[in-house]
């Protein structure tokens, strides 16, 4: 959260209650589902600080039921849509087991969007997908065997040469740090770090187009923010 979000631990709850964000319907605007039309279950708190996150995730009191959360989500969901996006904050800090497995039971898609620095208990299933976005040098043990693809937020001057990946630190500005790289033949989405500034922007989106073409990756934009929608 703009790096001043207290760090908060991982919690160890039944999951019956959960601290929400926002909940809203728009298209998935990044990587693997991005353009389609998903609701997003935005989960408070996280137990990192980027100090460019780019989203608020402090300022809701909102901490519905399991029963209401999953009315809630219905109430937004066109029949058209069957995909759930749970991000954050940081989703996996939470006990979203029970969350998770009821969206699953009504036979729809959940795609969760994580930092991969925590690992939860979740269901192995078709229609339960991990997406990756690393921001520590390394990968929880747990989590990493369940990523489907990786996304990484790429700036300007901050990569390897050799494999076009982040070597800067997410936590701290101007401190080196190989963040963790993908697990072998996974699919690898590079994304333009949003630095709030045009030019700069244009530079990292620029950066990102040559390190896809040069490695293979796959280039992914902030889509919803080009449609100036959330
Ligand atoms: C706000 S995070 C929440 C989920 C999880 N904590 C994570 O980091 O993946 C959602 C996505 O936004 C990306 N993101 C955050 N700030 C960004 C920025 N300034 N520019 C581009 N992507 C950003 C993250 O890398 C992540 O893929
Ligand atoms: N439309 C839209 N797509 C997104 N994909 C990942 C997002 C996130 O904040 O996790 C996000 C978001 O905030 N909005
Ligand atoms: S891990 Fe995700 S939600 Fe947490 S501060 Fe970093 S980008 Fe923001
Ligand atoms: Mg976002």
């Amino acid at each position: 959260m703009y790096g001043n979000n207290p760090m908060r631990p991982q919690e160890d709850s039944d999951g019956q209650k959960l601290w929400v964000q926002e909940v809203f319907y728009t298209l998935q605007g990044e990587a693997i589902f991005a353009g389609q039309p998903a609701v997003f279950v935005r989960l408070g708190g996280c137990n990192l600080r980027c100090y460019w996150c780019d989203t608020d995730f402090e300022s809701s009191t909102y901490n519905p039921s399991l029963d209401e959360l999953v009315a809630h989500v219905e109430s937004v969901r066109p029949a058209v849509c069957d995909l759930i996006v749970i991000t954050g904050g940081e989703p996996l800090r939470q006990n979203i087991n029970p969350f998770v497995t009821r969206l699953l039971e009504k036979g729809l898609r959940v795609q969760i969007e994580t930092s991969g620095s925590l690992n939860l208990d979740l269901p192995e299933h078709p229609r339960l997908f991990f997406l990756c976005s690393p921001k520590t040098t390394k990968l929880h043990p747990g989590i990493a065997p369940r990523i489907s693809a990786f996304k990484y937020v790429v700036a300007l001057g901050e990569t390897d040469p050799q494999d076009g990946l982040p070597v800067m630190s997410t936590q701290k500005r101007d401190m080196a740090a190989r963040i963790a790289r993908p697990v072998e033949g996974s699919r690898v989405y590079v994304m333009p770090r949003d630095d709030q500034d045009p030019e700069r922007n244009r530079a990292n989106m620029q950066e990102c187009a040559r390190i896809a073409m040069t490695f293979g990756y796959t280039l992914t934009l902030q889509t919803h923010k080009l449609l100036g929608i959330n």
